[in-house]
């Protein structure tokens, strides 16, 4: 074993993909496991598929109990990592989950999460253009949030190649575990099945800054963003629609060229066959993201449909990518590119 791993929200659903993910992985020791409310449990009640580590007991989070681990994995709340990750060794790989280091901009962070802005790290998305360069070595990531993950998967290409007007409109829907374990009444089960709905409605979901500023980072355009997210009674899983006006003369071989380019030589990114639309199930469990785009003729606009799921491409997985990175492992390890099915 390469590296000794330490994780803070292990009770919660992302920290129990990150360790589901790491249970597989060659180069990275699962060492000490923290929480909030449950701290002092044995794993095995609250994450009970996880068997291997199911006499694990929880610590309490601090910055103590997650000493002397070359890698630290945060999964908790917006705002509780900011401060923690301050007592944290500048030789450890931090690897935040939460949104506290994504946004550049503290103007952003204040208007849309309410509270002072921590600091900018570099962002966990490798496949975006320099994305990887910036993981490289690096001892601090801010793993992107689960929409903007698929948002930019889907619009990054056809923004960066000038082919729209950079005026994006998406529209995704979202499994309830994208709202983390904690109970909330809007998520029980006799609410969410059989039911899907809209929520942050009208440009007050936060993760608009988030998708706007990886777009603007490819193009000099005045870049905006129209992002509704919708919940739907599935637990995992996102699937995003992002259309936008097409510029004057741009070919539907042109798109689909852009998008075949930036794709080719990336793992963990499927350009599907024409015609094949992405679907949540083909995705489910796996590291993958699946992209289909076309051209609206008579609308004069191009759509971009795209497949993750939230827990590993969108987030715990694209963790341990991007972990792998910064420690110069093969960027794969750990990590499954096949779904599960049916
Ligand atoms: N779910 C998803 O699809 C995605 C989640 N994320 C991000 O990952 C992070 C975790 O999300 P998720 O796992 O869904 O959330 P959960 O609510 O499922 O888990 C939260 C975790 O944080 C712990 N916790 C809560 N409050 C405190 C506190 N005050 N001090 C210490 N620990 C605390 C909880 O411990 P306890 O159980 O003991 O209370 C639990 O382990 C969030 O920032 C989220 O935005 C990012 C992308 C996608
Ligand atoms: C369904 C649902 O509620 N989803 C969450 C998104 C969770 C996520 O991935 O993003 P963060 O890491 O930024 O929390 C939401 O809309 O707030």
């Amino acid at each position: 074993m390469g590296a000794k791993a330490a994780l803070a929200g292990a009770s919660g659903y992302a920290g129990g993909e990150i360790l589901r993910l790491l249970l597989a992985h060659p180069e990275i020791e699962i060492g000490t496991l923290t929480a909030g409310s449950n701290a002092g449990r044995r794993l095995g009640e609250l994450q009970p598929h996880l068997l291997p580590l199911a006499d694990r007991v929880l610590v309490e989070t601090t910055a103590e109990n997650l000493a002397g681990h070359d890698v630290v994995f945060l999964a908790l709340p917006h705002g509780q990592s900011g401060a923690l990750a301050k007592q944290l060794g500048a030789d450890v790989l931090v690897v935040d989950c939460g949104a506290d280091f994504r946004l550049r901009e503290g103007a952003d962070w204040e208007e849309f999460y309410g509270s002072p802005h921590a600091g900018t790290w570099p962002y966990g998305l490798p496949e975006l253009p320099g994305g990887r360069a910036a993981l490289v070595g690096t001892r601090r990531i801010a793993v992107p949030g689960c929409y903007p993950t698929v948002s930019l998967l889907c619009t990054v290409p056809a923004t960066a190649a000038d082919l729209v007007e950079p005026d994006w409109v998406v529209v995704a829907a979202s499994g309830t575990s994208g709202a983390g374990k904690a109970p909330k009444p809007h998520l029980l089960g006799s609410e969410v099945m059989g039911s899907a709905s809209a929520y942050g409605v009208g440009g007050v979901h936060r993760h608009t800054p988030e998708i706007v500023q990886g777009l603007r980072a490819v193009t000099d355009a005045p870049v905006t963003v129209s992002f509704t997210p919708t919940l739907v009674p599935m637990s995992r899983g996102i699937l995003a629609t992002c259309t936008a006006r097409l510029r004057p003369g741009v070919t539907a071989e042109a798109v689909r060229a852009a998008y075949t380019a930036a794709y080719a030589d990336e793992g963990f990114v499927h350009l599907l066959a024409e015609g094949q639309w992405p679907a949540t199930a083909m995705v489910y469990g796996a590291n993958t993201a699946v992209v289909q785009v076309t051209v609206d003729e008579r609308a004069g606009r191009v759509v971009v449909v795209g497949a993750i799921d939230n827990l590993a491409k969108g987030t715990a997985g694209g963790a341990i990518q991007s972990t792998n990175i910064a420690l110069g492992l093969a960027e794969d390890l750990g990590l499954s590119k096949t779904g599960v099915a049916p």
